[in-house]
């Protein structure tokens, strides 16, 4: 374990880093593992970050049992308390584990690496997960070593040591560990996997841990291939608007390439990626629309929608009343709450305006194109999609529209001119 720990940190060297101690025998081992190390390597610079989820009566105890150990090991603890409130419908674990990931990345300063203690047996029970739910590649890939993480990075160090190893560490340096009763749970899918399904499984093939998580690792550089493939196609499918996808373009490929191309851009929008029937109902509903359609798919923290040829990937529209009419004194910035947008007047502006949303009927005085015209054609025109179009904000001054949003001015000089806005 030693060698391994001394590799990692020779292979990815870092200002500082965090361990996140959760207190079990897992995290311990590492904790313990790298104070060893700073007597022969002692520019490494080791913290520890217990969170407290706040999810079991004995919390807090443990919280107490982390100092001790950071206190006799001499490692610097930040113990962070976390008060959650569990969605309905939602898993604790899921809810727990977003949550301190975000709270690691509070406290990850810019060439900093956080530490978690998964090993060998996490991987493999991971992979047997996910091929029980059915995964592609990017489901059964393995955990990486390292991958970036907010400003710095996420490293897990021991994915080479198996979970025997660990607790001979512990035995042989008498660790003060203490179980976590919700280990023994089966009721959750992973307990069940480690605790009844492994012992099984390695009393037939000794090393499964170890060749699941080769499988995995194997997954891993698939996906990474797959991923390198689909980033070099990507620009070749681009819409007529940033961000998006061509439809008519998307369309050549066959449905298996759809897929992959609709994942990987997703991937790199930063969204959740759907499950299966999902993914099979924006090529049906989606990519098969009439080219007059405006469909909408939705999961979990996205939206896919499509007009003309475009498809667009979006985090839900937040809800938004466009019958409101707000009175704007043009010398402070203007907050929209509901669009969470903040509009600033340029010098010039009129003292006081109002701002509606579109109701129908609006028209638009434009000198350069003679006259007034439609605000729903110039819309329609200017490629805007249907569903911005009640969430533009409209500047009156009394009854008369004298401007919107600066992505749609004509001109620089017309007089349908914009504020600023801020925050877009
Ligand atoms: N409460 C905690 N505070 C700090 N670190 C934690 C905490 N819980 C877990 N960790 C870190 O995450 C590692 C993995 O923990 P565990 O296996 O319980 O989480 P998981 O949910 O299965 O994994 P993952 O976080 O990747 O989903 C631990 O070895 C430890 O380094």
């Amino acid at each position: 374990m030693r060698n391994s720990l001394v590799a990692f940190f020779q292979r990815y060297p870092a200002a500082s880093y965090w361990i996140g101690f959760s207190g079990g025998l897992d995290s311990h081992v590492l904790l313990h593992a790298c104070a060893s190390l700073r007597e022969h390597y002692p520019h490494l610079t080791f913290r520890a970050l217990h969170i407290d989820h706040g999810l079991q009566a004995m919390s807090a105890a443990w919280a107490a049992h982390c100092r001790e150990v950071c206190t006799v090991l001499e490692i610097p603890l930040v113990v962070e308390a976390l008060e959650l409130v569990i969605p309905a419908g939602e898993s604790v674990e899921a809810v727990a584990r977003t949550a301190r990931y975000a709270a690691f990345q509070q406290h990850l300063q810019a060439g900093e690496i956080v530490l978690t203690a998964h090993h060998q047996n996490d991987q493999a029970e991971t992979l047997l997960l996910h091929l029980l739910r059915g995964s592609g590649v990017d489901g059964l890939a393995a955990m990486p070593e390292i991958r970036p993480f907010a400003s710095g990075a996420l490293g897990r160090p021991l994915l080479g040591c198996s979970r025997a190893e660990l607790a001979a560490y512990a035995n042989q340096h008498r660790l003060n560990v203490i179980d976590d009763p919700s280990n023994q749970d089966s009721r959750f899918d992973r307990n069940f996997l480690r605790n009844q399904v492994m012992p099984l499984l390695e009393q037939r093939w000794p090393a499964a841990g170890k060749t699941l998580a080769r499988a995995a690792r194997l997954q891993g550089e698939s996906r990474q291939l797959l991923a390198g493939f689909l980033s070099e196609k990507l620009p070749s499918l681009q819409g007529t608007k940033p961000n998006t996808l061509s439809v008519s373009r998307l369309l050549t490929l066959d449905g298996a390439m759809q897929k992959a191309v609709l994942r990987e851009w997703l991937t790199q929008g930063g969204f959740r990626l759907p499950e299966e029937k999902k993914l099979r109902q924006v090529l049906c509903d989606v990519l098969q629309a009439r080219a007059d359609a405006t469909p909408c798919v939705r999961w979990n923290g996205c939206e896919i929608r499509r007009y003309r040829d475009d498809v667009y990937a979006m985090s839900p529209l937040s809800a938004h009343d466009p019958q409101q009419v707000l009175v704007w004194e043009t010398r402070e910035p203007l907050v929209i709450a509901s669009l969470g947008r903040t509009l600033v007047a340029e010098a010039g502006y009129p003292e006081v305006v109002t701002v509606r949303f579109r109701q129908g009927g609006e028209s638009v005085y434009l000198p350069e194109r003679g006259g007034h015209h439609s605000l729903k054609h110039l819309l329609q025109e200017w490629g805007v999609p249907p569903w911005e179009r009640e969430r533009l904000p409209l500047v009156y001054v009394g009854e008369r529209l004298i401007g919107l949003h600066p992505r749609f001015e004509l001109q620089t000089d017309n007089p349908f001119k914009v504020p600023r806005i801020v925050g877009d």
